[in-house]
């Protein structure tokens, strides 16, 4: 017989702790309310444990030892012996503290929140039912209810392979050893980032991708030097690809394409975009659509009375720096509506969005791509240069292949998007994202001085070719 547990009074519940939800959280505590965060697995979510900071120390890894073979053109020689077991110690041991959150949930703690584990959904405005391993929890949120349930990997319906031992990235992350070889099913970030990592260490990698170029969201010109990359590297990449059936025979996997080609390898990861559960969220009960992927917030994360919503779900970039900046306005603007209703004053705006895609070369992106401008109906300039020509690409040498490229909007003579890939694509992309956020003028751009021979100073010339249009 289960007991009716008594409904529980807090201020504010925060259910999931991605990112931003775990910052809100701490946040909210901090400045006196009483928050309860709800946690199904792990406090921090997908980028501590098993998304960004594990793959970034997977990449940094593989990055070394690329250098390391490019010592023989430059410097004499070293001999390269690649081993993985110094990778999964330090994603155990260092990224991951073996997938245990305790110091994470201390320090919510400390901050004054309480952390709930089990999976919480609304039941109805301001309230919340957590199936926790003990029962049921209700909760009563007198101001409001936070959501930040972030994303699952999705696994496409392809014959067969819901039953086989395949790879998402939480498997690859715990991986004890590099596998002798390994299709990639999806090209996108997680599936460019792990199969060069992969690679690197001696597996012999295919990238089936179903699209028509390999990190599609970024410029062509990007995706290009990737593909050139990767098979300089030996990554074999299959573009417009659809695979129809997937088999686990033994030891190994057998992808069948639609072209009648068999593609067999060790592992399988997939890494073919992510999904949410709306319904099991409970987002109905507010009066929130449940029948697509994300949730519709307004500039202050509002998604219903009482209701914020951060994250990936949100549509607005599947990235950590997203989440946070969200969290921040959505802290704000709870704290700031329970003094006098009207809440905070900051709005989100998503003109200067970056990501980095931590591929070699890395592929930074800011704003709008030349295309996505174009369909805006924007009067657009580009202006494209090349980092391997550059003086400090010249000086670099082997591994110096890359790229600038902007986009301008030519009436209002500034920056909407830019592309910055190479070496230090996500470093050159800092100064670019801020040009795109603060509108700063084209001719101030170019009247700057950009130290030499730095990477960023391709930027010179990018801005040149786009007076040349
Ligand atoms: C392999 C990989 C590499 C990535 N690399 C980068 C990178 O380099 N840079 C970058 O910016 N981004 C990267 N990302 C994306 C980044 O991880 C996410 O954008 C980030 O984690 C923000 O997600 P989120 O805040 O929406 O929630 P998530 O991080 O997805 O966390 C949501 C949390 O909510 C919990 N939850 C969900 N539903 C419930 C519920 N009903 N009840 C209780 N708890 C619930 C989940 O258990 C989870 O812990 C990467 C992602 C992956 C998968
Ligand atoms: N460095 C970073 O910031 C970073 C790194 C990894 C992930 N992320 C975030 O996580 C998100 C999810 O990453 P992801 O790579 O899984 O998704 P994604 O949406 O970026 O890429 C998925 C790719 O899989 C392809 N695909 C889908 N179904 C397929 C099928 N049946 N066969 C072959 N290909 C198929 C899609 O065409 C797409 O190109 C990213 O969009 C990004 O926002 C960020």
């Amino acid at each position: 017989m289960t007991t009716e547990q008594p409904v529980e009074t807090v201020d504010v519940v925060v259910i999931g702790t991605g990112p931003g939800g775990e910052d809100a959280t701490g946040r909210l505590a901090r400045a006196g309310l009483d928050v309860v965060a709800v946690e199904a697995r792990l406090v921090g979510g997908e980028c501590p444990y098993f998304g960004c900071i594990p793959t970034k120390m997977m990449v940094r890894a593989s990055d070394a030892l690329a250098e390391a073979r490019r010592v023989a053109t430059l410097a004499g020689r070293a001999d390269v012996e690649p081993d993985w077991a110094p990778v999964a110690r330090r994603v155990r041991d260092e990224a991951t503290t073996d997938w245990d959150d305790t110091v994470a949930v201390e320090r919510l703690e400390k901050a004054g929140a309480r952390v709930v584990r089990g999976r919480g959904r609304l039941t109805g405005p301001g309230e919340v039912a957590v199936a926790t391993a003990d029962g049921e929890r209700r909760f009563r949120a007198t101001r409001g209810v936070l959501l930040n349930p972030g994303t699952e990997p999705a696994v496409p319906p392809v014959e067969g392979l819901a039953d086989t031992p395949y790879w998402t990235n939480r498997e690859a992350v715990r991986a004890s050893e590099a596998p002798a070889s390994l299709t990639v099913l999806g090209g996108g970030a997680i599936g460019c980032e792990l199969a060069q990592v992969f690679a690197r260490f001696g597996t012999s990698v295919e990238v089936v991708e179903a699209g028509p170029r390999l990190i599609l969201p970024d410029e062509p010109e990007a995706s290009e030097l990737l593909a050139s990359r990767f098979a300089a590297e030996g990554i074999g990449v299959r573009t417009g690809a659809q695979v129809v059936r997937v088999g686990h025979e033994g030891p190994g996997f057998t992808l069948t394409l639609d072209d009648g080609t068999q593609l067999v390898s060790e592992r399988l990861l997939v890494s073919a975009g992510r999904r949410t559960d709306l319904r099991a969220l409970g987002v109905a009960s507010v009066g929130i659509d449940d029948s697509g992927r994300t949730i519709a917030v307004d500039d202050r994360m509002r998604a219903a009375d009482g209701v914020w919503v951060i994250g990936d779900v949100t549509g607005h970039g599947a990235f950590t720096h997203v989440s946070m900046y969200q969290a921040r306005i959505a802290a704000a603007d709870i704290l700031a509506a329970g003094d006098d209703g009207g809440g905070g004053d900051e709005r989100a705006d998503y003109r200067a969005v970056p990501h980095v895609t931590f591929t070699d070369p890395e592929i930074g992106g800011v704003g709008l791509t030349e295309a996505a401008a174009r369909d805006a109906g924007i009067a657009v300039r580009t202006g494209v240069t090349d980092l391997a020509s550059s003086s400090r690409g010249f000086v670099h040498g082997p591994g110096n292949e890359g790229l600038v490229k902007l986009v301008e909007d030519a009436d209002a003579g500034v920056l909407v998007g830019a592309t910055a890939a190479g070496p230090a694509g996500g470093e050159i992309l800092a100064i670019l994202t801020l040009a795109v956020q603060a509108r700063v003028p084209v001719a101030d751009l170019r009247r700057m001085i950009y130290a030499y021979p730095t990477f960023h100073r391709a930027i010179e010339s990018a801005l040149a070719d786009l007076a040349d249009v």
